[in-house]
């Protein structure tokens, strides 16, 4: 079994809640607040700047010339979704600035960074993992499960893309290729920052929900 496998199987649990908690299931059905979903496109925004800075940071750190495109690409990418929120969804949702940074992002972007700054590589593109994959699994979920009068639905529309889907197969085979060369403590580093990711990813959406702050 490849690594991307036994990761998926470690954070199956944590799928199902992230499936089966309220925001996710509204969001589906169209009936989400609109002050929560306002609350999590906001912090969204803050998110994929950061989660840009991360992505451009591991491009920087790879030994592999074509990993370090693709990251590059992915943290360009990150930044056009960012804009787009800018230029589209706040104005459909209207929303204004940036507010503050509520704690999960906080806790979140400085997880992100400070991985992808100082642990193994290989270890660092494990964390940023779960934002593409848990995000492509959920976004074929709502959309496949969603009605056609769905305020939310130009959103939604966003991650059940074919371009996205070609980012996600990508990410998946480089973290393969990577874990090919770790030894089993480092794969085993790797999916413990895999699984911490796809817990704050849960959270992400739990704290919107409750529209946590400090
Ligand atoms: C909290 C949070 N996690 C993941 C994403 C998803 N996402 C945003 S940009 C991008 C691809 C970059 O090339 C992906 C997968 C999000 N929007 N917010």
């Amino acid at each position: 079994m490849n690594w991307t496998n036994k990761a998926w199987l470690a954070i199956t649990p944590i799928y199902t809640r992230i499936q089966e908690m309220p925001f996710i299931k509204e969001l589906k059905e169209g009936t989400l607040a609109l002050e929560k979903f306002q609350f999590y496109m906001d912090q969204d925004a803050h998110y994929l700047e950061h989660f840009a800075r991360a992505l451009a940071i591991i491009g920087a750190r790879t030994k592999n010339v074509d990993n370090c495109l693709a990251f590059i690409r992915f943290a360009e990418g990150a930044v056009v979704v960012e804009r787009a929120l800018h230029d589209s969804y706040f104005k459909e949702f209207n929303l204004k600035e940036r507010g503050k940074l509520a704690p999960t992002t906080h806790h979140y972007i400085h997880f992100l960074e400070s991985t992808a700054s100082l642990a193994q590589v290989e270890v660092a593109m494990a964390a940023v993992l779960p934002c593409f994959w848990i995000y492509k699994e959920i976004g074929d979920f709502i959309y496949k499960n969603t009605a056609e009068n769905n305020p939310y639905k130009n959103w939604i529309d966003t991650y059940a893309g074919e371009e996205f889907g070609k980012s996600v197969t990508s990410a998946l085979a480089i973290c393969n290729a990577a874990a090919e060369n770790c030894t089993p403590e480092q794969q085993e580093a790797m999916t413990e920052a895999f699984i911490a990711a796809s817990n704050l990813e849960f959270m992400f959406w739990d704290s919107a929900y409750k529209l946590h702050q400090w």
